[in-house]
């Protein structure tokens, strides 16, 4: 049972601003009848916009679905394409994280997906909030055609981010991530922190690089893909604000200190695009995170 973006987070989300931003069965079809096909990604995109679909979401939703079905061979289950593996975040009902220990909440098998609580203590919250408040600029993403890190309306939310072992305090963060994701310090990108007031939100989007977008070759060229992220909650949200996937009809509730995690490369550089996910409105009072996202190889100099 799958549900709609409309049910999961709320009527204004699935029809915004009368841009459509959810797939109907009909559409799905649509897109993998035409890339079998051998039409282009953007022609498809921009059938979907001239049919009032929201430019990055439809973007998202056709990348998704391409990556979806790049590459299957003969022994792989060709409708899904996506061959799940292992998942990199360790077994059981608690992880030994380095210093701390984090108990798992909820786990879904695919995509590779867990909630996971007390990851941060709510001390390290307020501290994480501090210093990121003294800082804070208007969040960008990366621009699918140049690379190029730009500021856009789908993402109303304010950041800032920490270097890799910025100093003692955000050293033994990373150490602890590195941990819990199973990957080197090394292979992660510095702690991105997200602010969201009233109204702000994340539209729902991958956040693995496009491999048809000339700048994800930009972005990839050190590092190369992203594999794995996990969105980390600061603080309690009086109302709205989850994390939401739309493919999976799955609301995760930000809840201090607790986080969600999921993995979305595997080792053929396959993409699942059962990933797609987003920050919902914040509906009263304000969102606060911090994000890792971890590469396939070494990303920075630690
Ligand atoms: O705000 C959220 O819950 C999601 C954030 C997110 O998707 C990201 O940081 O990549
Ligand atoms: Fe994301």
């Amino acid at each position: 049972m799958r549900l709609s973006l409309a049910q999961v987070s709320g009527l204004e989300w699935g029809v915004r601003m009368n841009m459509v931003t959810q797939l109907t069965p009909e559409w799905r079809d649509w897109i993998r009848e035409n890339l079998a096909r051998g039409c282009s990604a953007q022609s498809l995109v921009a059938d979907m916009v001239r049919n009032r679909f929201e430019p990055a979401f439809a973007g998202a939703a056709v990348h998704g679905m391409q990556t979806g079905m790049a590459a299957p061979t003969a022994t792989e289950p060709r409708a899904e394409g996506y061959v799940y593996e292992t998942p990199r975040l360790p077994p059981g009902n608690r992880i030994i994280a380095a210093d701390r220990e984090v108990q798992v909440a909820l786990r879904v098998e695919q995509p590779a997906l867990a909630v996971l609580d007390g990851v941060l203590s709510h001390e390290e919250c307020d501290e994480l909030i501090r210093r990121a408040a003294a800082k804070l600029q208007r969040s960008t993403i990366v621009d699918p055609a140049t690379g190029k890190h730009e500021t856009i309306a789908d993402r109303s939310s304010e950041g800032t981010f920490f270097e890799i072992n910025a100093d003692d305090f955000i050293a033994r963060l990373d150490r602890r991530i590195s941990a819990l994701m199973n990957l080197p310090v090394d292979h992660g990108e510095g702690l991105q922190i997200l602010h969201y007031g009233p109204g702000g939100e994340y539209k729902p989007h991958f956040d693995f690089f496009p491999p048809g977008d000339p700048g994800s070759a930009v972005q990839m060229a050190t590092g190369g893909q992203r594999v794995s992220t996990l969105v980390m909650y600061l603080n309690e949200v009086e109302d709205g604000g989850a994390t939401i996937f739309p493919e999976l009809g799955l609301s995760v509730l930000p809840k201090k200190g607790s986080a969600v995690h999921f993995e979305y490369t595997n080792s053929r550089g396959q993409l699942d695009p059962r990933t797609l996910h987003g920050g919902a409105p914040v509906l009263r009072g304000e969102k606060w995170i911090v994000t890792k996202w971890m590469r396939q190889r070494r990303y920075g100099a630690v």
